[in-house]
């Protein structure tokens, strides 16, 4: 028992080089909705997010809901497919993917963290113009013919305009963002955004330290189904090219580029399942997942 107490010590101890090394950063976390477990996992996330707010990083959590939408859907028979990860859009699916996301899953990881002491605040990209977007244009190019076309997924939105500065506010009043990838588009349109897409772009805007796109693999696997625990762009581009980056990990590694290009420190892809993913990442030796850094 004395030894667990020690050991317990120990590790507290080691901390202190990332407490310091992330003093006052901003950290942009995204939950998938693949990573969202019962409710002792979630109460289990929103502690750690409490805990490293108390240890003044300031955590952004950004979340998804594809799986929740997706039974949503269903339920209401309106039918829905992906191309390259993205869901095609149209305004009866928009309504839902928007009453998903702002109302059910946001409250639900909002809830979760007051519930441990924290002040959370659920947001969308419409609140305070936070993300504005226009209609996304996806290029898919023929492996065989090598000719590109544009992908008309709908109601699909590209973030185009930050305005952060509410973010600010809150980070500095203790107060934890927690943000639904919804964005508002300029003529009134709401629009669906991946959730990758959403928290690199948020990311990107706040110049945070670390991005952590929290999934239901344990990173960025190879044709052999290894990890690869750290990834260039060089990388990421042969592996979508030969199909072995697919489907939803296509938005993640696109996110992990563009959010280094707008000068986020690093980011990392992990699995959101494992306890306690987002201190082992932060606070000890034992990060995990796939690193892409510039
Ligand atoms: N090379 C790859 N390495 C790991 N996972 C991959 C890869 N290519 C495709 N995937 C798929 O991407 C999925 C993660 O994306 P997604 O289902 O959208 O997750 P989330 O809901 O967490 O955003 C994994 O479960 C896996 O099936
Ligand atoms: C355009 C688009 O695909 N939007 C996503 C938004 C939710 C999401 O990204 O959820 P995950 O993070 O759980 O995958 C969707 O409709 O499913």
């Amino acid at each position: 028992m004395k030894r667990d107490w020690i050991a317990t010590a120990r590790t507290l101890s080691e901390a202190l080089p990332y407490l310091q090394r992330y003093d006052g950063a901003t950290v942009v976390i995204k939950m998938g909705g693949h990573a969202m477990g019962d409710d002792t996992a979630m109460a289990a996330f929103a502690r750690d997010i409490v805990l490293m707010k108390q240890c003044n990083l300031h955590p952004i959590i950004v979340h998804g809901g594809g799986p929740q939408i997706g039974e949503m859907l269903k339920r209401l028979a309106i039918r829905s497919e992906f191309v390259n990860g993205l869901r095609v859009t149209d305004e009866a699916t928009v309504e839902v993917v928007e009453m998903v996301l702002s109302g059910r899953i946001n409250k639900r990881i909002v809830q979760a963290i007051n519930a441990q002491g924290g002040k959370a605040v659920g947001l969308s990209g419409k609140d305070a113009n936070l993300v504005i977007c226009e209609k996304a244009m996806k290029t898919v190019k023929d492996p065989d013919s090598n000719i590109e076309s544009v992908l008309d997924l709908g109601l699909v939105g590209e973030p185009v305009e930050m305005h952060p500065e509410v973010l600010r506010t809150f980070i500095e009043s203790d107060f934890i963002p927690v943000i639904a990838p919804v964005g508002a588009g300029r003529n009134g349109e709401t629009f669906n955004v991946n959730g990758d897409t959403m928290a690199g772009a948020i990311a990107g805007g706040m110049k945070a330290e670390r991005l952590l796109l929290l999934t239901d693999v344990s990173g960025v696997k190879n044709a052999e189904g290894e990890v690869i625990t750290q990834l260039t762009r060089a990388d990421v581009e042969t592996l979508t090219r030969e199909g072995v980056i697919r489907g939803g990990m296509i938005p993640k590694t696109e996110t992990a580029m563009k959010a280094i290009d707008s000068g986020v420190g690093a980011v990392v892809i992990l699995d959101g399942r494992a306890p306690h993913a987002c201190l082992l990442e932060l606070f000890t030796e034992h990060g995990a997942g796939s690193l892409i850094r510039p």
